[in-house]
């Protein structure tokens, strides 16, 4: 049962939760749904927390083997429940409620992620997404129940935002009626499904089709895997786990190669297209891109993981905050609670109010999402371009704004915010990544854009857009829109805005208390001013400039705004009575400008004394045709040692205070190009990705097979866990 009275709860904390103006169990049914929603989801979380197998030795500490084997044996107890809550389940609406409620509660099982996330989050969808309906019945089950365990491979090692450059081939053999999957290149190896790398016995292949000699590009195909009793990896394949990573480190993300690997003609995902017996290719969908189905599933269930991700880290700080005192602000008072600093206010209610932006998105986008697939079951698919610009545009920025506020956070805790147990850092590991995964964020942008010019185009010739873009035809007015990039990212933000404000008006339009509804609409407010102010320049209507009027009055301008100044307002300033103002010469920021250009003629000078005196030596040797511009590092490298090398022979017969100035010049042209060139100054890389030969591709992969978990074929968790619990002997 909650709100029960808990005994030796902090004071500060205490008296916070008295001060509260509204009542929270109120709020807690506005946030499920309604009071019956609110207790069911006590009851299911109940039970998973009653069952739940604790941790002898902190998750963190764990070698990166036994933190998989840990999460295995956890994952096992939670799926346990969790087949047998579904297998009661009898509407859709209650599945969906459930399985949020899993998904929410199975954090508290762990703090880095389930092996069987993309089992859950991508296998199970996408056989409902690109199956055909028989295929449905036959593969369906058998993953609600867990009979098998799935996941997602499409990404290569070469590509993962670029689908249609993928390169595993699927090519029909007619003659024993299979596909034949091939890996044809290093960079053509699949990487980073989660799951793959131990776990999962079937996987969502994503290649290449090609049958009669064409090929039809990429199509979703489901492929077992792994022996299903002994877990080893079938002939013609290799697979693995790719190594350490920053977040997700129990997903066991994983490789997979294919070496003329057959699987059975109906493993090809058949709802939007089919290859008859004989080869013939046959297509379905309406739409090209209707293979995507899953990401797009996928980006708009992101949102509300953001909104879940960013309210767990926001309330870590919001407590903390409370507890927290520190500094003396008076002498001989308390110590206040950090809570009770503007500044750190300000680090944290932005980060509620985009907790309620996105949350109150995401429904809203859940119910579009629905919407366009029920259109889409009869054979509509005009609304999927909407959809996927909207799904891309918010999926993108919730997953950015959403690993910056938990950044907010952990700053906002201190010291003690960057300790692991605070899970503030596991939060920001897993949310960072959503930034990439699942259609990377400039990517994505960019569609949502591309949208957006298509859209603007239709408005100029006067059709008819959706609703969402009608305000583009309103502001067909060029004093109030421009068609600049700024201008498509301030109307899709106005968007994004409006939803939130709408929604979040209507859903607590009814029945609500004004105590709430007030509590709300602060919120919202926040949340509209804040990025108002944040994007304070995009939200200018006109240009605002004198010089760019489409008048072009520049003159007139010019003297009606030098007017308008509250300079000119007086005919003497007061200065002239009292203290002149500072000179420009004394702020900081300008001696920053001024004094690297001095340090730096001195330094070109010395440097070039000194370069004549070689330069004919060099160009005799190598023939001036031939030299290559030095790289600039080695040029800086040049400047830095004559600089301070030629100083010092010139400055001995100076006076002392002289020698004293140009040694400081000395100083800081060292100081500043070592602080502005220190990425290059780092000179071991220790990086796949960056060395100096660009055999990236052949690092990652070697990288990956030095890895523990790949010196076993089989993880005894398989043996321990797994198989009994596929089997049902758990
Ligand atoms: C109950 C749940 C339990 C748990 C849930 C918990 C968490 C969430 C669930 C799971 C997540 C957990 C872990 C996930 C781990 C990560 C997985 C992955 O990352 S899977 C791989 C994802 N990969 C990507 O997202 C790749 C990104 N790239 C693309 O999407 C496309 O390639 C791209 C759109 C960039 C370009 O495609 P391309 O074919 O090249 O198209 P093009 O640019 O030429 O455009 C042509 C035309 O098509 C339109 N279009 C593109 N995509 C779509 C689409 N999806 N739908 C509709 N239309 C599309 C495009 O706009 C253009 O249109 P026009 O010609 O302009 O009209
Ligand atoms: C934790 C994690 C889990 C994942 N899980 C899975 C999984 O289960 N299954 C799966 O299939 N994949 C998975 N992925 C892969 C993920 O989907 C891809 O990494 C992601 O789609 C980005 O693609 P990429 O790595 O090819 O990046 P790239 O496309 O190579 O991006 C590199 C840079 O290039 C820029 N760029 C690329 N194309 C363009 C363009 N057209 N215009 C402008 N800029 C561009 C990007 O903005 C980025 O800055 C996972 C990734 C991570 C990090």
């Amino acid at each position: 049962m909650r709100n029960k009275p808990i005994a030796n709860v902090n004071a500060d904390l205490l008296k916070e939760r008295k001060n509260c103006s509204f009542d929270i169990e109120e709020l807690t049914n506005l946030i499920d749904g309604g009071k019956n929603q609110t207790a069911r989801r006590r009851e299911i979380e109940n039970m998973l927390l009653k069952n739940m197998p604790f941790d002898i030795i902190p998750e963190e500490c764990l070698s990166a083997k036994e933190k998989y084997e840990n999460a295995v044996r956890k994952s096992v107890a939670l799926n346990k429940i969790g087949v047998e809550l579904v297998s009661q389940v009898t509407k859709a609406k209650e599945l969906s409620d459930l399985t949020l409620t899993l998904r929410r509660v199975s954090d508290a099982y762990f703090r880095e992620v389930t092996p069987f996330l993309l089992h859950l989050g991508m296998f199970i969808p996408t056989i409902l997404g690109q199956c055909s309906d028989e295929q449905v019945a036959h593969w369906l089950p058998l993953a609600m129940q867990l009979k098998i365990i799935g996941t997602y491979a499409q990404t290569e090692l070469g590509h993962g935002t670029f689908i249609r450059g993928l390169e595993t081939t699927a090519t029909y053999d007619e003659r024993t009626e299979e596909f034949v999957l091939n890996s044809p290149t290093l960079s053509s190896s699949k990487w980073w499904a989660g799951g793959l790398g131990k776990t999962a016995n079937h996987c969502i292949v994503v290649a290449q089709l090609y049958t009669k000699g064409e090929c039809y590009g990429t199509h979703p195909f489901i492929v077992q895997i792994r022996d299903m009793d002994t877990h080893m990896p079938l002939k013609g394949l290799k697979v693995g786990e790719i190594g350490p990573r920053l977040g997700f480190q129990t997903a066991d993300n994983g490789f997979l190669v294919f070496d003329n690997f057959r699987i059975p003609r109906d493993s090809l995902m058949m709802k939007h297209a089919k290859v008859l017996k004989d080869g013939t290719y046959v297509k379905i969908a309406r739409h090209s891109k209707l293979t995507y189905g899953t990401m797009i599933f996928v980006r708009v269930l992101l949102v509300s993981e953001m909104a879940f991700n960013l309210s767990k880290a926001v309330t870590i700080a919001v407590r903390y905050s409370a507890v927290r005192r520190q500094s003396e602000l008076k002498p001989n008072e308390p110590e206040p609670q950090v809570l009770d600093y503007l500044t750190q206010q300000h680090k944290l209610f932005i980060s509620i109010s985009t907790v309620y932006a996105f949350q109150f998105t995401s429904n809203w986008l859940m119910k579009t999402y629905h919407t366009v697939q029920a259109n889409m079951k009869h054979g509509n698919t005009d609304a999927l371009p909407e959809l996927h610009a909207l799904s891309s545009c918010l999926k993108a920025i919730c997953t950015s704004d959403c690993s910056a506020a938990i950044e907010q956070c952990r700053f906002a805790c201190g010291g003690h915010g960057y300790m692991i147990s605070s899970n503030l850092p596991s939060l920001y590991a897993f949310t960072t990544a959503t930034r990439t995964y699942e259609g990377d964020y400039t990517v994505l942008l960019l569609q949502t854009a591309r949208f957006l010019v298509k859209t603007w185009e239709q408005v100029e010739l006067g059709n008819a857009v959706t609703p969402m873009v009608a305000y583009l035809a309103r502001h067909q007015n060029r004093e109030a829109w421009d068609e600049s990039p700024e201008g498509i990212i301030r109307a899709f933000e106005a968007i994004a805005a409006g939803v939130y404000q709408t929604e979040s008006v209507r859903s607590v339009s009814f029945g609500q208390s004004d105590a709430i509804k007030d509590v709300m609409k602060q919120l919202s407010d926040l949340y509209l001013l804040y990025w108002s102010l944040e994007r304070t320049g995009d939200l200018l209507t006109t240009l605002k400039s004198t010089l760019g009027s489409y008048d072009g009055r520049v003159y007139e301008r010019l003297m009606e705004e030098a007017l308008k100044s509250p300079l000119n307002q007086e005919p003497v300033n007061e200065s002239f009575h009292n203290e002149p103002e500072p000179q420009v010469m004394d702020f900081v920021s300008q001696q920053h400008k001024l004094f690297i250009g001095i340090a730096s003629y001195y330094s070109y000078s010395m440097t070039a004394l000194w370069l004549w005196d070689i330069l004919t030596k060099v160009t005799s040797e190598l023939g001036v045709g031939k030299t290559d511009r030095l790289p600039e590092s080695h040029g800086r490298a040049v400047f830095m040692s004559v600089f301070n090398s030629e100083m010092e022979k010139s400055v001995s017969s100076l006076s002392a205070p002289l020698q004293a100035v140009l040694r400081q010049l000395v100083e800081l042209y060292l100081y500043y190009w070592t602080l502005e060139k220190r990425g290059d100054l780092l000179l071991v890389l220790q990086s796949t990705l960056g060395s100096y030969d660009g055999r990236v591709y052949e690092r990652l992969m070697e990288e990956a097979l030095k890895n523990p978990p790949n010196k076993e074929p089989v993880n005894e968790s398989f043996h321990k866990y797994l198989k009994p619990f596929i089997q049902g002997k758990l």
